[in-house]
């Protein structure tokens, strides 16, 4: 038998890039048939770790699936080890809350490794070193780059190195141009991407991973910052890093931290342990969300 990953998934075709004897080569495979009853929540999606064994004809049969790390849903891709939070300084500009709905999203999505990237340097007139400092404070790396001037690339290079990395932010701060700095290639590969985004939500799509020098790089938006409405509310404080120390030590439990009174959350906040910028997102998105649940509670009851 031989291991590789599933790089693609087309119909009832599973392309999997598996170790040959003389290095990686893809194999066109279906799935065993008695396969699909034990399978896992999604079945096999790309970015699965597989083991497949070779029919005469080179094609392949997938016979087990390895476990998997993480697991993004919409499209399904497995096994992510790193997202590319990826904002421009200006146009758009970056908006504090925005920023935080999409950390939020990746950490409840499990992705073991989130960096901040931050494109068009060139147009921001203040200090860049400033800029985003709290954030790498709590431990999320910060780049600092410019597609248009070619800055910072050779950093987002090597931070690409052995991951399975997605990209994800809002329109326009400059994915494609990126992917294209990194790798011509890349961004031939991914072109149509913002294409499928623009035809809405409701169009189905395929992920598939791109080779990347000893990493992949996956060929979707990720995530959208709309989809908080499925994250449970008590794990939310959970996805603020720096709010873990704090959360055992509130008067109540379980304690909001909105309202509340000997909260020490909000006490950390006071004495400056949390920033102001990110306890305003925790309840913004909180009060999002409870909204959230009572829309769907009525609609329930209709
Ligand atoms: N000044 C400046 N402009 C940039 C930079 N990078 C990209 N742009 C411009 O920003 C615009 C958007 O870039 P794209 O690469 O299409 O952005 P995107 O994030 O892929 O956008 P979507 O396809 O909508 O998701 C283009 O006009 C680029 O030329 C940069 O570093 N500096
Ligand atoms: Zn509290």
């Amino acid at each position: 038998m031989q291991e590789g990953r599933v790089i693609k998934a087309y119909n009832s075709f599973f392309y999997v890039l598996a170790a040959g004897q003389d290095g990686p080569e893809m194999v066109t495979c279906k799935l065993r048939g008695k396969f699909k009853k034990t399978r896992r929540s999604a079945g096999v999606v790309p970015g699965d770790l597989v083991r497949i064994n070779r029919l005469p004809d080179g094609s392949g049969v997938v016979e087990e699936q390895l476990p998997r790390t993480s697991l993004l849903k919409r499209p399904a891709v497995a096994n992510i080890s790193q997202v590319v939070l990826t904002f421009a300084a200006a146009q758009p500009d970056l908006h504090p809350l925005l920023l935080n709905r999409f950390l939020v999203l990746a950490e409840w999505s499990g992705i073991p490794k989130i960096v901040i990237c931050v494109n068009k340097k060139d147009l921001y007139a203040g200090d860049i070193s400033d800029f985003l400092k709290d954030y790498e404070a709590i431990g999320y790396p910060v780049l600092r780059v410019s597609a248009e001037e070619n800055e910072g690339i050779e950093a987002l290079r090597q931070c690409l190195s052995g991951e399975v990395t997605v990209f994800a932010g809002p329109s326009g701060v400059g994915k494609s141009s990126l992917l294209n700095r990194i790798d011509e290639s890349l961004a031939l590969q991914t072109g149509h991407v913002s294409e499928k985004i623009k035809r809405g939500r409701h169009t189905t799509r395929v992920a598939e991973l791109l080779s990347y020098g000893d990493g992949f790089i996956v060929d979707t938006p990720g995530f959208s910052a709309m989809e908080l409405t499925e994250l449970e509310i008590q794990e939310l404080p959970g996805y603020f890093p720096e709010f873990r120390p704090y959360l055992s030590a509130c008067r109540f439990a379980p304690c909001s931290h909105t309202h509340e009174p000997d909260c020490a959350i909000k006490q950390a906040v006071e004495a400056g342990c949390i920033t102001k910028e990110r306890y305003d997102a925790y309840v913004n998105i909180y009060e999002e969300i409870k909204e959230n649940q009572k829309i769907a509670r009525k609609k329930e009851y209709k």
